[in-house]
Formats: structure tokens, sequence, C-alpha cells
């Protein structure tokens, strides 16, 4: 009779969630500890068989592995053996299934199939939980249809021959005094960390200028690098999280990067000259005549700015740090660099576009570090709708689809024994850019194509030009170290390490 008292007290004074537990709680004392256990695997074993029967039902004829784990899927092999998981699937055909964290996932390795992805409409761009959080939907990969179209033809006078120019000598300074500094320190270097910083000094001084303070571009950087963590986090926005950190991180990005656009606005409107991409899409704004104008509001910039460096940071990282390892292993490739880059500038001059597209070698090495190590090895999409793709294969709405960059630079029928590093494969004879060019998807394809491409070739060409006029270095490796890692564009295990002395090739 207490005991019922005291219950109903508690029905009275409890409420919501609170009351929910505790009527659980109520509910499961009941029982013994065999019984609950038995009755946990009982749900775990219907749910994994729900799974099993929904999987079943969506794969239809599609080929793909016999036994997938229920609730993880394949997560684990993705994430911590990816290229034997790449191996596995690519045996199953052109498209094959898989599960991750029981989503239905589609694998394309085919080249032309997954053009057809990257161009679907109904498609869309599938960033992690966490991007979205942080970037918002007012970021470029987010957005799409007329308004996307419309972005895109704003951002056009930032890519321009000119514009790249004007970003010529700020790529060439910030690289050149980094490489100094490392062959000033004496200390073997480790790749990834170094290329990470160097990258990032790039990146923010093209964007929003060497005239900005040190301190402010230092702040930016540290700020990106929180918000970077946030991308690949669990997507749990909790005071201390690593997502509520990255997003304090973006809202503290949006202030400097006001402060810098309202500094630009008024540089502009006086007359001043460009400093850097920012000024550029400011002074274009102000020359363009009342009737053509769109609204420049500062959330373009900056959401658009965020998708700048969330887009270049990794990838460029990811490919200086192939630069480093490739060059150290083709010892022959780098004497044929310098050989090419003495013959056609004789000192060590400031770099300009002319030089550059006539350094045909140099732009062959660099277009083959981009097929042979594509920084993005795959681009997951997500269809809103149900779509077809390839030879008739029915993909049902909510499907994530992983088209396969890294095949499709791999696959048999496209680039010549395209497991050889060999740059001559795009020289005037052979032309595999243009005979290849269906299976070369390094900056994907469709409406999100790549708009930093050029912006990305010229900052690795012009990395490779100086490191290999200015330095020499041996690649220390070590054991695995070589094996390929996600993170989340792909480098080798152990970052590469390497020696590095300095020598002016040009006197050589
Ligand atoms: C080696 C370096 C880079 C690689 C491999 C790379 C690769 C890619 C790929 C694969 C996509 C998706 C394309 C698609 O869905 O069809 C993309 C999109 C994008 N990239 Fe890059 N990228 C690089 C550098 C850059 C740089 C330097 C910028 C800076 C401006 C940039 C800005 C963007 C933007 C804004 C998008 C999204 C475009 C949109 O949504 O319309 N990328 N990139």
């Amino acid at each position: 009779k207490v005991n019922t008292q005291t219950t109903q007290t508690a029905q009275v004074k409890c409420s919501g969630l609170q009351c929910t537990t505790q009527k659980l709680i109520a509910a499961v004392s009941k029982f013994t500890l065999k019984q609950v256990l038995i009755g946990v695997v009982v749900v775990l074993a219907t749910i994994a068989l729900q799974q099993q029967y929904t999987i079943n039902q969506k794969k239809g004829s599609i080929p793909g592995p016999s036994f997938v784990p229920p609730f993880f899927g394949m997560l684990f092999q993705l994430i911590f053996t990816p290229f034997s998981f790449y191996e596995k699937q690519e045996k199953y055909g052109a498209v094959s299934w898989t599960s991750i964290l029981n989503k239905f996932v589609l694998f394309v390795t085919d080249a032309e199939i997954n053009r057809q992805v990257f161009k679907e409409e109904n498609a869309k761009l599938f960033l992690s939980l966490g991007a979205k959080k942080i970037l918002t939907e007012k970021a470029i990969p987010f957005i799409e249809g007329a308004a996307h179209k419309q972005l895109r033809k704003q951002l056009l006078p930032l890519f321009t021959i000119r514009a790249l120019s004007s970003y010529l000598p700020i790529q060439e300074k910030i690289a050149t005094e980094h490489i100094n500094q490392w062959i000033k320190e004496g200390k073997d270097i480790n790749a990834r960390n170094v290329c990470r910083d160097l990258n990032m000094a790039v990146s923010t001084g093209v964007f929003v200028g060497n005239n900005t303070p040190v301190e402010i571009r230092e702040e930016i950087a540290k700020n990106f690098f929180l918000m970077n963590e946030g991308f690949l986090c669990l997507p749990i926005d909790l005071p201390g999280t690593t997502l509520r950190k990255a997003i304090n991180a973006r809202v503290r990005l949006v202030e400097l990067f006001t402060i810098i656009i309202e500094n630009s606005r008024k540089r502009m409107s006086a007359g001043e000259e460009c400093q850097s991409l920012i000024d550029l899409w400011v002074e274009h704004f102000l020359n363009c005549p009342e009737e053509e104008r769109d609204e420049l509001s500062n959330d373009t910039i900056i959401f658009t700015l965020l998708s700048f460096m969330f887009a270049s940071q990794d990838a460029l990282t990811s490919s200086l740090v192939w630069t480093i390892h490739l060059m150290a292993n083709h010892p022959d490739v780098l004497a044929r660099v310098r050989a090419e880059q003495k013959a056609l500038r004789k000192t060590d001059e400031p770099l300009n576009l002319d030089t550059m597209r006539q350094a045909n070698y140099t732009r062959m090495v660099v277009n083959e570090i981009l097929r042979f190590r594509p920084p993005a090895v795959m681009v997951p999409h997500e269809n809103i709708e149900d779509i077809v793709i390839g030879d008739n294969v029915f993909v049902p709405k909510g499907t994530m689809i992983l088209p396969s960059i890294w095949s499709s630079h791999f696959q048999e029928g496209g680039f010549k024994n395209p497991q050889n590093f060999d740059p001559e494969r795009f020289n005037a004879e052979r032309k595999e850019e243009i005979t290849c060019a269906k299976n070369y998807l390094v900056f994907g394809a469709g409406p999100h194509f790549c708009i930093g491409k050029e912006l990305a070739k010229n900052q690795i060409e012009v990395f490779l030009t100086k490191l290999a006029m200015s330095a020499e270095w041996e690649h220390n490796k070590t054991p695995g170290g070589d094996e390929i890692i996600f993170g989340p564009t792909i480098f080798p295990k152990d970052g590469c390490n390497a020696s590095i002395r300095g020598k002016d090739y040009f006197k050589c």
C-alpha cells in the first residue's frame, strides 16, 4: 500500500522526460538482469534484421558484399583501411552497393557514370553534418539552382587571368618565406605539418591581402584550424564539444572578415590599388554600371570566403605534400623541372603567368601530381529524388552515392599505365589530357565544379618551382609511412618526413 502511494506521489510530481525515465526504470526493475539482457538482444536483432531487409529491397540486382555488419556497416573499413575497402568495392564493377551507418550507399568507379552523378541535378553534394552547421546554408556548396548560378557568375571576376596574376606575387612571396625558413632552421621537416602552415598563410594572404596586419592573418589561421576540426567530428553541438568550438571559431572569423571587408570598401572607394581577392571583388562591384550591379552584402563575401577556405585548405595541403614526396622519389622528373626553369628564367626573377605558361614540363608535372594523387578521392552525393544512372541502375531517393575520383584516374581503358607516375602522358604527342579527359575528375564536374581550379594549380606550380630551384631534399622513409590515409584528403601515413638543404639551382 505504501509503495502504491509513493508511486502515485512520484507520478504527480514528475513531468516530461523525467517522468518517462522514471516509468521506464520502474518497468525494467520488475525484470531480472537476464530477462533485460535477452530483451535487449531481441530488440537489436530485430533492428538488424529490419535493416538487412531494407537493404535487400534497395539493392535489387546491384552487386556488392555478401555481408555487411549491422548498425555501423562498412564505416570502420572505410576510415581505417580505405584503400583495401576501395579495392574490394571496385571488384564488384562499375556500380556496387554497400552500407555505412545503416545508410544505403552506392559506390561508383566508372568515370562516365561518375561524371553523370556530378552533373545530376537531383544528386546534391553531401558534406558532413558538422560542415552544414559550421558553414551554414549560406555557403556555396549548399546553394542550388538559380541562386547558385547567380553566385557562380558573380565570382567569375575573381578568377580571370588578371585576378590570377595579381595573386601570384602573394603566393610566391609567402611560399618563399616559408621555404627559406625551413632551410634556415636546418631541421628535418614533416611535410604535412609545414605545408599546412605554408598553405594557410598563402590562402589568407591571397584572400585578405598582405596589407592585413600579420596578427589578424594569424588569428584567421588559428580560427580556421579550429573550425576545420569541426567538419569531421561528432555532430554534437554542446558547450565544450569540438563542433561548438568550431562554430565559435566561425563566429570569430565572421567578425574578422567584417572588419576587413569594411576596410576594403573604404580603400576601393578611394581608388586605392587592389591587394587581395576581397579588394578585387569590391572593386569589380563598384566599377559595375549600377543597372548591372548585383547586391554585394558582407554576408555573401564572408560565407563565400569561408567556403573557399574550407574547399581549398586540406586539398592544397595534400597536393603540396605529394609534391615533396613524389619529387623526392622521382629525381629524374625533378631534374627536368629544374632544367626547364633554368632555361626559361636564367635568374630567380619573380614568376609571372607568361613564363609559367611557357614552362610546359613543370605544368605537366603539376597535372600528373593531381592525377596520381587526387586530394579528394571521392565526393559524396545524396539524391533527393529517385534517379537512374549508368546502365539502367535505379537509385532510390535518399541513397548516398560515392563517385570515386580515384577509381576514374586509375580505371583500365583510361590513362595509359595509370599506376605509373608519368608526366609525359600530358605531352604534345600523347595528349592524355584530351584523349582521357573523361577520366580526369580531380576538380569534379557539373554545376559545383571547382571554381578555384586555376588558383590551385598556380599555387602548386609556384611551390614546386620555388622548392625545386632553392633546395634539395631527401625523403626519410618510415616503416608503413607511405601507406595512404584519409585526413579527409589523402596523405602518406607518416606525413612524409624529409631532410632539406638550401641550394641555388640557378647557379648550378
Ligand atoms: C588541389 C586543390 C583542389 C582540389 C583537388 C579541389 C577539388 C574540388 C572538388 C572535387 C570539388 C567538388 C566539385 C563538384 O562537385 O563537381 C570542389 C569544389 C569547390 N572548390 Fe575546389 N579544389 C581545390 C582547390 C580549391 C581552391 C584553391 C579553391 C578556392 C577558391 C576552391 C574552391 C572550391 C569551391 C568554392 C567549391 C564549391 C563550388 C560550388 O559549390 O559551386 N577549391 N573542389
